[in-house]
């Protein structure tokens, strides 16, 4: 990493940043625009934190070049044994992996120098409320003071004892990118949205994926039609669901693994990733220095408002806050931080974001679901549309996807959007944009789409509402009492 710290003699902040993921360098950033001095300490060999390094940029990449070499998005129209490359190799996951990561991590080292962020190399930690102490890989330590700092130290797999990690076929999410070889077989352990993602990637490239997961059921955050489409798919292209049991051990056998559950019950696989959740990185931070503790898993609480901890001049952003742990709103937190840290007045969070998970096929959600709904007591419609109804779907060789809103029978309102197929997480923020700006059912009925696109899954569902809600209009004037 560069240090552009070294050499100058300031030892004292505005503000000072520890972890450069999403929301320490949203805030870094944020803060060098307000003419403020900024510091940065980054304990990996290069900025970007696990967003860059082990999360969502790999994780995306290895997505999309999985989805390019085995020719997945044609396969509706050639059928399931279309290929573009006929032996994809571990190494070729990497190449595009390596070249991706390189440049966003120019990027942002660029961003930085651009906006004079003052950054260094090392594992801070506090030795009080004020004083950060740096210590760098050679183990020669630096401190420094500020007045405000900003812990965005993010999250690290959740490891547990009886998991004999060893990253040639036990692998956590992080060791999952040095894949040596890409296995036959392979158990996912933790169907949240890591395991999930990751399972259906590998599904992809004609890996026979076991899912493992101790509750009954997977994601339930997602809107139960949506899911109940997704699983159907998942199933339908071989993923070996094994829910509602508990894993009591996982072992390596001979050249494999097996994982044995509750019950006696075993899964063999060549190889095993374990994704049952993260912990935040906050053990050696020095917290009881700074006057604060964290939880079990290792986060801190805030006021969700101003993003400050219970010592109000150490703020903290990012997954180490815990939900909803996502690159996307760790940003905006970073961001509202610094501001608050500041004193620059800034808007709050709106109420909906969205929520992408970049399964094969993907997922994304916003607003309410049908389950939220009905637990408000809300009177609702509903309107769904099939990606293959749409003529870009029919040009695509689209066989499954679908979109579903949700709508208020008397603001008319959209409550929610919910969508799974291609495209969801970039077709989304059409329904965000609607729900946020308060917009009704008449904005998809009353405007026109380009033709043809998936967008246009919007005015068909939005049709689809209106008709019902027609009907119910009709039904409850032909219900009133003849005058
Ligand atoms: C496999 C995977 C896929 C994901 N996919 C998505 C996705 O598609 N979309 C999405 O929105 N989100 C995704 N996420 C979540 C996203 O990566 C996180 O929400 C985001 O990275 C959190 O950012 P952060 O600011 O908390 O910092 P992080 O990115 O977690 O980075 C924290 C940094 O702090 C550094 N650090 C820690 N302790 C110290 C210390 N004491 N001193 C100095 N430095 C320190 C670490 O080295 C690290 O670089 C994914 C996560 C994973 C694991
Ligand atoms: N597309 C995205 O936005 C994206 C992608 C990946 C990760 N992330 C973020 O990363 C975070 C971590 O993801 P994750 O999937 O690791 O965590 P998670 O908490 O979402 O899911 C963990 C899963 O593992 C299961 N589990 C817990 N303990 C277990 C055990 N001992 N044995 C077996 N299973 C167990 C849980 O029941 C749960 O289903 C999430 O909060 C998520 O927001 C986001």
């Amino acid at each position: 990493m560069d240090a552009s710290y070294e050499g100058k003699a300031l030892d004292h902040f505005d503000l000072l940043v520890i972890g450069s993921g999403p929301s320490g360098r949203r805030a870094a950033i944020q803060a060098a625009k307000l003419d403020s001095s900024v510091l940065v300490v980054e304990r990996g060999r290069r900025v970007g934190g696990v967003s860059v390094h082990t999360g969502t940029i790999p994780s995306k990449t290895i997505r999309e070049t999985a989805l390019n070499l085995s020719g997945w998005r044609e396969r509706g129209f050639y059928g399931r044994s279309y290929r573009v490359k006929k032996d994809i190799t571990a190494g070729d996951l990497r190449e595009r992996l390596h070249k991706t990561l390189n440049h966003e991590i120019e990027v942002l080292e660029h961003q930085f120098a651009r906006n004079k962020v003052a950054t260094l190399r090392g594992e801070a930690r506090f030795v009080d409320p004020h004083t950060v102490e740096v210590e760098s890989e050679g183990g020669e330590t630096q401190r420094f003071t500020a007045d405000t700092f900003m812990i965005a130290v993010g999250t690290q797999p959740f490891r547990p004892d009886y998991v004999p990690f060893d990253g040639k076929r036990i692998f956590d999410s992080d060791e999952i990118l040095e894949l040596p070889e890409l296995p036959r077989t392979m158990a996912v352990i933790g169907a949240g949205v890591i395991g999930v993602e990751y399972a259906s990637i590998f599904n992809s490239l004609d890996v026979k994926v076991t899912l493992v997961e101790p509750r009954q059921t997977m994601l339930d955050f997602i809107d139960d039609d949506i899911l109940d489409d997704f699983t159907y798919d998942l199933r339908d292209r071989g993923v070996a669901m094994r829910f509602g049991q508990k894993v009591e051990a996982v072992k390596r056998v001979g050249d494999g693994c097996e994982i044995v559950l509750e019950g006696g019950r075993k899964v063999q696989a060549q190889m095993v990733l374990f994704a049952a959740g993260r912990m935040g990185s906050t053990d050696r931070l020095g917290l009881d220095a700074a006057g604060l503790s964290a939880d079990h898993r290792g986060r801190l609480s805030v006021n969700p408002k101003t993003l400050q901890t219970a010592v109000p001049h150490i703020y903290a952003a990012g997954d180490v806050i815990g939900f909803p742990s996502l690159a996307s709103t760790s940003m905006e937190q970073g961001r509202i931080a610094a501001c608050h840290a500041l004193s620059k007045p800034t808007h709050q969070p709106p109420e909906f974001f969205p929520y992408g998970i970049y399964s094969v096929p993907e997922i994304s959600t916003v607003g309410m679901s049908e389950k939220e709904v009905l637990e408000r007591d809300i009177p609702y419609e509903v309107g769904v549309a099939r990606l293959r109804e749409t003529s870009r779907g029919h040009i695509m060789g689209l066989n499954s996807g679908m979109l579903k809103l949700l709508f208020s029978i008397k603001t008319r309102r959209l409550l929610g959007c919910h969508i799974v197929g291609e495209g969801a997480t970039e077709l989304i923020h059409i329904g965000q944009a609607v729900l946020n700006l308060k917009g009704t059912l008449e904005y998809f009925v009353e405007n026109t789409f380009n033709y043809p696109t998936l967008a246009e899954a919007y005015k068909i569902a939005a049709l689809d509402a209106y008709n019902r809600m027609s009907a119910t209009k009709v039904a409850e004037v032909s219900d009133m009492p003849a005058q």
